[in-house]
C-alpha cells in the first residue's frame, strides 16, 4: 500500500472469512441502492442514469420540481415505472429474500422505489422501503390522506402513453425532441379532493415516513447489530447512508460493502475497520455467493 493508502484489513475481502462471520452472525441489517437492481437493467443514479432528458434526476425528485410542471415529473415517473414493469427482480434480490425467510433477525431497508425486492416475494415486516414505492400513488394534497399502494397501471393515463410504450421511448428520451406540454387537467386526480396525483416516493428536502424511522431505530437498538450488509449505494443519501455507522457504535458490528466499484472506491477503503469486508463487482452475482 501507497505511504497514504491505509493498511486493509487482511481479509476484507475473501468470501471465506466472511461465510465464518455470517455463521456466528444472528442479527442482519441490509442497506441497497440502485447498484442492486442495475443487474436487473435498470438505470442507478450516478452516471447516464443521472440524467433524464435534459434534467437531473435528483433535480425531478423534488416538490418544487412537481409544483412548476407536474406533467414533465409525471412523465419522469411513468417512465420509470414502465422500466420497473419491463424488468424482473435478479438473483441479489432472491438472495435478500431468501435470508429474510432464513433468519427472522434480518432486516433489509432499501432506497429503490422499483417493487424488485417486494416482486422477490421478500417478507413484507423483514423489507422497509426508505423512499416509498413508484406503484404507490397518493394525493399532491398534504391534507389529504388518500393513496392507492401496488398500482401497477401502465400508462396510468392517455397523456402519459408516450412514457408506456417502447415505440415512443426513444423520442421521449431524446434531449433534442422537444416534449409536447401536458396540460395538468389530463393528469391523474385524487377521487376525494380532486388535487392532483403524485407518485408515492419521498422526495428530496421531504421527511421519510415517521413510524418506519421509529421502527428502525428501535430495531437497532434492540441489540448488537452483527452485520450490515451495504449494498449497490454511494452512500450519499441521508437518513439512509447514516444507518451503518449507527450500528458500528453499538458495538461490534462488521460493515460489508458489496458494490462494483468497492475495491477502487476511496471511502470505502478507508473506512474499513478491522472486522469490515469489502466486495468488488456485481451484486446480483456476489450475493448469492455470500448469502449461501
Ligand atoms: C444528496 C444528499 C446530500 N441529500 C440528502 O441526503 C437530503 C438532505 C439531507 C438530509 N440529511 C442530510 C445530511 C447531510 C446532508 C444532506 C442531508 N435528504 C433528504 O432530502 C431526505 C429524503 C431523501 C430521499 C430522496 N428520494 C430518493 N428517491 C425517491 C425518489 C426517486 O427515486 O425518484 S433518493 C434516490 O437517490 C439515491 C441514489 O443513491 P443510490 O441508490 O446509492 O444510487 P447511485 O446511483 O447514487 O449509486 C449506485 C451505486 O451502485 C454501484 N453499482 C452500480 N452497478 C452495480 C452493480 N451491478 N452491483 C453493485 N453495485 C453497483 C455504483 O458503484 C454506486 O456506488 C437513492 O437514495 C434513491 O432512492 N429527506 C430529509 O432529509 O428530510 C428531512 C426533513 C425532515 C423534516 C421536515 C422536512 C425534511
Amino acid at each position: 500500500a501507497s505511504k497514504n493508502q491505509k493498511q486493509l484489513p487482511k481479509e476484507y475481502n475473501s468470501i471465506t472469512a466472511f461465510h465464518k462471520k455470517l455463521a456466528e452472525s444472528k442479527r442482519i441489517l441490509a442497506v441497497c441502492g440502485a447498484g442492486l437492481s442495475a443487474a436487473s437493467g435498470l438505470a442507478t443514479f450516478r452516471g447516464a442514469g443521472g440524467h433524464w432528458r435534459e434534467h437531473k434526476a435528483t433535480d425531478l425528485a423534488t416538490p418544487g420540481a412537481f409544483r412548476r410542471d407536474p406533467g414533465l415529473v409525471w412523465l419522469f415517473y411513468a417512465y420509470r415505472r414502465h422500466m420497473a414493469l419491463s424488468v424482473k427482480p435478479n438473483a441479489g434480490h432472491h438472495a435478500l429474500a431468501a435470508l429474510a425467510k432464513k433468519n427472522p433477525d434480518f432486516l433489509c431497508l432499501t432506497q429503490n422505489v422499483d417493487n424488485l425486492h417486494q416482486r422477490s416475494l421478500h417478507p413484507p415486516p423483514q423489507l422497509k422501503p426508505l423512499h416509498g414505492s413508484l406503484f404507490t400513488l397518493t394525493c399532491s394534497s398534504p391534507s389529504c390522506t388518500w393513496s392507492s399502494p401496488n398500482n401497477y397501471a401502465s400508462p396510468l393515463c392517455p397523456a402519459l402513453a408516450p412514457a408506456a410504450s417502447s415505440s415512443s421511448l426513444s423520442q421521449l428520451l431524446d434531449p433534442s425532441h422537444p416534449l409536447d406540454p401536458i396540460d395538468p387537467k389530463s393528469l391523474p386526480h385524487c377521487p376525494d379532493c380532486h388535487s392532483l396525483q403524485r407518485p408515492g416516493v419521498v422526495w428530496f428536502g421531504e421527511p421519510l415516513e415517521e413510524g418506519m424511522l421509529d421502527e428502525i431505530d428501535r430495531w437497532i437498538d434492540a441489540g448488537p447489530v452483527d452485520i450490515v450488509l451495504v449494498i449497490g449505494t454511494s452512500s450519499v443519501v441521508y437518513p439512509a447512508a447514516g444507518y451503518a455507522e449507527a450500528c458500528r457504535t453499538k458495538g461490534h458490528t462488521s460493515v460489508v460493502t458489496v458494490n462494483l466499484d468497492a475495491d477502487q472506491n476511496r471511502q470505502t477503503l478507508n473506512s474499513l475497520q478491522e472486522e469490515d469486508f469489502a466486495f468488488a463487482g456485481d451484486a446480483a452475482e456476489l450475493l448469492p455467493e455470500l448469502l449461501k
